[in-house]
């Protein structure tokens, strides 16, 4: 998209050496770089940051962004049987296109970002000919829907909104909606049921099973984060804790306190089965109360 066609709180600029839109409007402020349609920052006026980025995060074209809104697709993690690469899927390290931005005149920004094979280096095995479509739509709410295509072939989609938030500490925020959910602990390597909200006390790793709202209560900010989902199975939980961020390059030793990743997610198996021609969209909306 050229710069003449972006409406006014729209513009294209290079931030940390990459492509990103940079909006600014009167209900946020937000930035989304075309390196896997990657979410760097919304921000409500009068609000602090919902989203965390890393200190230590790379910015290269076809590296992951640590923080933000890394899109996993087309596989989570290394996928069902554990054997793909790169971790979380080609389109976090893929150059999406901007093909749509519009001002409405309520005063939301929705971007739309598009990925086809022809945008990808190395599909790993994965089919050519899908189309996938990415809409943000930043105010004083975020809406993020990701939309997949089938081609000519069936596919089988594992999908995620990998969200980081930022919180006031870690050890402190609770977060409600899952009590009762059965959870795969990767942690632990095993199935286990929630009791009561979640806390973080240890490295923490789990998928849920469960399309509920979450809501992350952090009182040390004097906010609550609400996570609500559509088309998503799944809820993964994550904070690395201290050995982890240690080991992680692009992560600094101490910043876990600031962050825990509530991601809206379909995996392993609840992963999206596409006839060919097929479409599915996979949605949240992230607000503050
Ligand atoms: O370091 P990456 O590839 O961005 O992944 C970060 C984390 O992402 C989470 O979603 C996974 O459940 C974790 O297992 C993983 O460690």
């Amino acid at each position: 998209m050229s710069e003449k066609n972006l409406p006014q709180g729209v513009s294209i600029v290079t931030e940390n050496g990459l492509e990103a839109v940079r909006i600014d409007t009167e209900l946020c402020t937000g930035l989304v770089y075309r390196n896997g349609a990657h979410v760097a920052e919304w921000t409500p006026k009068g609000s602090e940051p919902v989203l965390w980025m890393s200190g230590s995060s790379h910015f290269t074209d076809g590296t992951a962004i640590r923080g933000g809104i890394p899109l996993c697709f087309p596989w989570f993690g290394p996928g069902r049987d554990g054997d793909r690469t790169p971790a979380h899927g080609f389109a976090r390290l893929s150059p999406w296109n901007l093909t749509s931005a519009e001002l409405s005149p309520n005063g939301l920004v929705r971007l739309v970002f598009t990925l086809t094979g022809d945008d990808v280096a190395d599909l790993g095995g994965f089919p050519a000919d899908f189309e996938a479509s990415y809409a943000v739509t930043m105010g004083t709410a975020m809406q993020l829907a990701l939309t997949v295509r089938a081609g000519e072939q069936p596919l089988e989609v594992e999908e995620a909104l990998h969200t980081y938030f930022a919180v006031g500490d870690a050890r402190q925020v609770r977060i409600e909606g899952l009590d009762g959910a059965d959870y795969l602990d990767k942690v632990a390597g095993d199935r286990r049921t929630q009791s009561g909200d979640v806390t973080f006390t240890a490295e923490t790793d789990r998928v849920y099973f469960s399309e509920a709202t979450t809501r992350i209560v952090d009182e040390q900010l004097g906010r609550t984060i609400v996570v609500e989902k559509a088309c998503s199975a799944n809820t993964v939980v994550w904070n690395p804790w201290v050995d982890k961020s240690e080991a992680m390059a692009d992560f600094g030793d101490e910043e876990w306190t600031g962050m825990c990743c509530v991601e809206t997610v379909n995996a392993l198996g609840d992963a999206t089965q596409l006839s060919p021609g097929a479409s599915h969209t996979m949605s949240a909306t992230i607000s503050l109360t």
